[in-house]
């Protein structure tokens, strides 16, 4: 098969994901971290990438704005949170040439955005598992071992396929790549992580411990999580990272199955509990998130397919109103929460 190989790499976006890939691509070769403030690229510049948490290292990097770059790179590793699309990609756009590739590793949907502007041969999606934590200009706190950390990586069409190759061996200096020729497979996959971490510890107001801590939250995140898969299966996708069954993990009907729901989501993703969720980071620095590319993907697509989902409702709005002020951004929402899930079992009469 036809590879292409990858001169000029810039990562469009080095925040708290962006300078953990930075530091570990730039150990071993050429990569450009790309930043929107003049503060963060001179302490990259001074400091290094610094990466702290279950990995402790400072690699010096290449660091400039945006603004600054200059000439064409062969392969944007893109990081920007989707709402700062709007001036993000056209600054891409300004420095690529004919055949510069964009490998998106936001979450959500992040594909349709970027091939608009890139075309779908060109614009590849690497789904990210692990978590990190922004915690100074430069500094990035990585919150999953390094052991369970993986990319999911698959290009949008079969042209694109030939991109991959040299993308996973560029995602693996830092940690395993699953490929697979169902790009929307593994969105969806890592739309589930999301919708049922993200947004419910960014609902609660707490990082992942808060989830496993209380009851009443992992509970919830059952029932985000088996709404997230009614909604995947009426949209006739199909599911896979690695060995992960989600279908089966959050189907639940009894008390008895949904513990283990409750058991299963604690196991999963328990060795990252001091994860602060990219969303709730947004909260916390006073700007809006991508709740309307996560859960409320879960609540459009439902809606299309008449799936119900109320849980995931429930945490659209809290977000919306905690990015609105009208909730502080650390509460609970505990009643609001019990409340659901009362209506919920109420109505499916089963439980
Ligand atoms: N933080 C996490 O644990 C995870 C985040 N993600 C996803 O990855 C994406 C990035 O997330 P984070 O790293 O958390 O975001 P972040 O907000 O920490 O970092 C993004 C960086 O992009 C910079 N930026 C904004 N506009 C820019 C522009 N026009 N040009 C250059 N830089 C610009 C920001 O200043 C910021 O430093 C999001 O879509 C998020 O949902 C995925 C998995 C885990
Ligand atoms: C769930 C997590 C931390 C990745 O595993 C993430 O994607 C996020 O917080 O946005």
């Amino acid at each position: 098969m036809e590879t292409v190989e990858f001169e000029r790499i810039g990562i469009m976006g080095a925040g708290s994901l962006g300078i953990i890939l930075g530091a570990y691509i730039a150990e071993k070769r050429q990569v450009d971290l790309i930043v929107s403030s003049k503060a963060t690229a001179d302490a990259l510049t001074t400091n290094g990438a610094r990466v702290v948490g279950k990995v402790n290292k400072t690699v010096p990097v290449h660091a400039l704005r945006a603004k600054d770059m200059e000439g064409t790179y062969d392969l944007f590793l893109y990081m920007v949170k989707q709402t700062a699309n709007g001036t993000a990609i056209p600054q891409m756009l300004d420095h690529s040439h004919d055949n510069t590739v964009v490998c998106t590793l936001q979450n959500g949907l992040p594909e349709l955005a970027v091939s608009e502007a890139f075309s779908q041969d060109r614009t590849v999606g690497a789904p990210v598992s692990w978590g990190a934590t922004a915690i100074e200009p430069g500094v990035s706190m990585l919150t999953t071992p390094i052991n369970e950390a993986y990319f999911a990586l698959g290009s949008m069409t079969p042209r694109g396929s030939k991109y991959l190759p040299n993308i996973q061996a560029i995602l693996e200096l830092m940690c395993t790549v699953h490929t697979s020729d169902n790009l929307l497979s593994l969105r969806w996959s890592k739309l589930v992580i999301n919708t049922v971490m993200t947004g419910t510890s960014t609902a609660i107001g707490g990082s992942f411990a808060k989830v496993f801590d209380n009851d009443w939250a992992l509970k919830s995140a059952a029932y985000v999580g088996r709404e997230t898969i009614e909604v995947i299966s009426a949209s006739g996708t199909s599911m896979g990272i690695g060995e992960l069954d989600f279908s089966k993990i959050f189907s639940f009907d009894s008390d008895e199955t949904i513990s283990k729901t409750m058991k299963n989501i604690y196991n999963l993703w328990n060795g990252s509990r001091q994860a602060e969720a990219s969303m709730r980071q947004d909260l916390l620095k006073g700007r809006k998130c991508e709740v309307d590319s996560i859960n409320g993907i879960v609540v459009d697509v439902g809606k299309k397919h008449e799936v119900l989902t109320p849980m995931n409702d429930l945490i659209v709005d809290i977000i919306h109103a905690k990015e609105a002020g009208t909730i502080p951004v650390n509460a609970s929402c505990k009643a609001l929460f019990e409340a659901k899930i009362a209506e919920i079992e109420t109505a499916s009469k089963v439980r």
